[in-house]
């Protein structure tokens, strides 16, 4: 085993996400069984006991790989030399709500932890924003840290690019592992834009194996764009387990490298690639190569593609616009 632990912070780690993911970073998930790590969790003063108890169990699972814990609420201690951030903490949408409608509550935390990483951060961080609405939420933080490249932001598209995968093998009958090249594009939220066009199916093109272009447009796109709505009517409180899992799938491709043949979906700042408009952060189809990513370039665009990625470009416009509005960018 290397001797210096990789050092990660996670936001919200008394939550609900935080409990799942905590104990997955911890064993190895995101790092492999010979990188230590060390957690630098952050919540807020009146979540700090019970955090404590999450860190009491931390320690009953005597993981090897977890070199330490310190917890606390002041981000700047927190954040101090962290390779990794994982921003989770905010407050989940409940029924009947759309994430964007969090904007208010949830966009102050990430200017003050933006503010603080890019003050106490190590060199080569990478920052994850899995807190809702994410996209907006990492252009907050990043607009608040001038000092840290802004490609070492992202916003948590991974969990949508996965349950696009699922759909796409329950109603094809392949395996998960068969299917590749899927893309979300767009935000977070209800317009964002799953995309099998250029998906394969054990090297066929997706969309065309699939061949039913009503169940595309009215069943495939709404069930992963709506399926965060789903999972909260049902479980009365949001995606967890799900979110945690896509969090460290995320990271891990980030870090690690997306496997040969295959891409992830990631939003990230845009450069105009798709001619969409430049600076927001907003999903593409990405390989990543030693912590670095790429779009995906030279993909053909149809007009049926074309309508849903400016529709949801003009969402995060107006997200933007808002956060701006409120002074937090
Ligand atoms: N991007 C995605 O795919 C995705 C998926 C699921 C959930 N989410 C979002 O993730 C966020 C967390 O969800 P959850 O279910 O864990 O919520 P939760 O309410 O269970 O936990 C959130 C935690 O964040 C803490 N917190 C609040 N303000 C904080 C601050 N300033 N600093 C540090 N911690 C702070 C709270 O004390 C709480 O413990 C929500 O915004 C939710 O909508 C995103
Ligand atoms: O939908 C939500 O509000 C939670 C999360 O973003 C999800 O997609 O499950």
């Amino acid at each position: 085993m290397s001797t210096t632990p990789v050092k990660v912070a996670v936001t919200g780690a008394a939550g609900q996400i935080g409990y799942s993911l905590l104990f997955r970073l911890a064993s190895g998930s995101l790092l492999g069984p010979d990188t230590p790590i060390q957690l630098q969790l952050l919540e807020i003063t009146p979540a700090l006991k019970a955090l404590e108890g999450v860190v009491m169990e931390l320690d009953d699972c005597a993981f090897p790989t977890l070199a330490g814990v310190e917890i606390g609420d002041d981000a700047e201690k927190i954040f101090d030399g962290v390779n990794l951030a994982l921003l989770v903490g905010a407050r989940p949408r409940g029924p009947g709500m759309e994430r964007g409608d969090l904007l208010s509550a949830n966009g102050a935390i990430f200017t003050a932890q933006g503010k603080a990483l890019n003050k106490v951060a190590a060199d080569d961080v990478r920052i994850g924003v899995t807190g809702n609405p994410a996209n907006t939420n990492a252009l907050i933080a990043m607009t608040n840290a001038p000092d840290i490249p802004q490609e070492r932001f992202s916003a948590l598209t991974r969990l949508d690019h996965n349950r696009a995968i699922s759909q796409l093998a329950a109603k094809t009958g392949s395996a998960v592992s068969d299917i590749k090249k899927v893309t979300i594009w767009g935000n977070h939220s209800a317009t964002q834009y799953p995309d099998i066009f250029h998906a394969e199916i054990a090297g066929k093109n997706a969309a065309e194996t699939v061949n039913d272009q009503s169940w595309i447009e009215n069943d495939f796109i709404p069930t992963v764009a709506k399926r965060g709505a789903a999972i909260i009517e049902a479980r009365g409180s949001s995606s967890a387990a799900s979110a945690a899992s896509a969090t460290i799938d995320a990271a891990r491709d980030w870090l690690q490298g997306t496997p040969e043949g295959d891409w992830a979906s990631m939003a990230v700042r845009s450069d105009g690639s798709y001619d969409v408009p430049e600076g927001l952060i907003y999903s593409f189809p990405v390989t990543t190569k030693n912590g670095d990513w790429e779009i995906v370039q030279g993909l053909e665009i149809d007009e049926f593609s074309r309508s849903k990625m400016d529709a949801t470009a003009a969402e995060l416009i107006e997200e933007r616009d808002a956060v701006k509005e409120l002074g937090l960018i």
